[in-house]
């Protein structure tokens, strides 16, 4: 990597946020990489530009609803809607009711994530959709009960929201409060016995019985596939600042789009990152100046969607006749 440490290509790559996503073999500048895995942010294909989804994940009561309404109140000039998971709640049926003490509401199957797939599939196509909602007190669920409309971004927020891989490739970037067990507890007796006038004994059995176990088994695992791990919550607006930056970025690239519209922006990556890096400082060596220029200047033309060269069959015929 030339006269470059691995630190200082980090420090230029990283942006301050605990960043787990960030890993050496991504530096590997001189590897090999294709052109076709490069997405870019025109969505020019199917006539309207996809919204930017953010997966907002973590613990129960960990502070997932209030980094996203901070979020949202940056964005103030974008258009943005919230789908919580526990809208995807299936209805508990007369039977589970009876043992509602029994049932483990933190457990991956206690969603209806086919449904929440498909909601999420027509608004990243530009369609409204109708999303149920869930009633805490009664166990059951309404569907059609919210018209969402599409929007710039989209944050989905929810417990178990990156434990299914499809819903996670919807995500173009992901979230993980976290957040202390003994405060998530605190927060939760707080909530579930004011907000929801649960018996605290109730509150207790129920997060020894279920929560805790599926935090442990189903959620936590789930943290290494977070982009940004935003520690303490709501309260590290540091992390949040930066976050609302990274989105305003990628939204005004859309913008650019929408004004230009054979404009293609490819996206950042940690490669392309590092090389802008490279070919930017004055102490890079003229080979891998040229080296790196030339990467990325083929990035650009061997793009699969840009037909910026025209190529033309010729056949020449010389004189000796070849
Ligand atoms: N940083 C914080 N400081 C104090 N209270 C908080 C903080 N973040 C969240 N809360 C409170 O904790 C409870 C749970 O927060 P919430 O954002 O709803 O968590 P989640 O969406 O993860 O369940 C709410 O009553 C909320 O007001
Ligand atoms: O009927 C229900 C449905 C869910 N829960 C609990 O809610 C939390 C998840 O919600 P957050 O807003 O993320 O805290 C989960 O731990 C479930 O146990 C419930 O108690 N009753």
């Amino acid at each position: 990597m030339g006269s470059y440490s691995t630190s200082e290509v980090l420090n230029a790559a990283a942006v301050g946020v605990h960043h787990p996503a960030l890993r050496l073999h991504e530096l590997d500048l001189k590897g090999s990489m294709s052109v076709e895995e490069l997405p870019t942010t025109s969505g020019l294909e199917n006539g309207h530009q996809a919204p930017f989804v953010i997966g907002v994940a973590g613990g129960a009561s960990s502070g997932k609803s209030t980094v996203c309404k901070m979020i949202i109140d940056q964005l103030c000039d974008q258009r943005v809607v919230v789908v919580t998971q526990e809208s995807f709640y299936y209805g508990l049926s007369d039977e589970e009711m009876i043992h509602v003490h029994d049932y483990n509401f933190d457990h991956p199957d206690a969603f209806d994530t086919d449904l929440l797939l498909s909601c999420m599939e027509k608004l990243k196509h530009g369609k409204a959709v109708d999303i149920p909602s869930y009633d805490f007190k009664t166990h059951k669920s309404v569907s059609c009960a919210r018209k969402v409309n599409p929007s710039d971004v989209i944050i989905l927020e929810g417990i178990l929201l990156f434990h299914d891989s499809r819903v996670r490739d919807l995500m173009n970037m992901k979230i993980f409060v976290d957040t202390d067990a003994d405060v998530r507890l605190t927060r939760r007796i707080r909530r579930d016995t004011i907000e929801k006038g649960r018996d605290i004994i109730a509150v207790l059995d129920q997060y020894s019985k279920f929560v805790k176990t599926a935090f442990e088994d189903f959620i936590l695992p789930t943290k290494k596939y977070a982009d940004i791990i935003i520690p303490r919550g709501a309260d590290n607006s540091v992390a949040i600042d930066l976050i609302v930056q990274h989105i305003r970025t990628k939204l005004g690239q859309n913008d650019l789009c929408k004004i230009h519209p054979n404009l293609y922006v490819i996206q950042t990556t940690y490669q392309i990152r590092g090389m802008h890096t490279i070919i930017r400082d004055a102490a890079t060596t003229t080979h891998d100046f040229i080296f790196y220029a030339d990467r990325l200047i083929r990035l650009v033309s061997m793009y699969k969607h840009v037909s910026i060269f025209l190529f033309y069959e010729w056949c020449l015929e010389f004189h000796c006749g070849k």
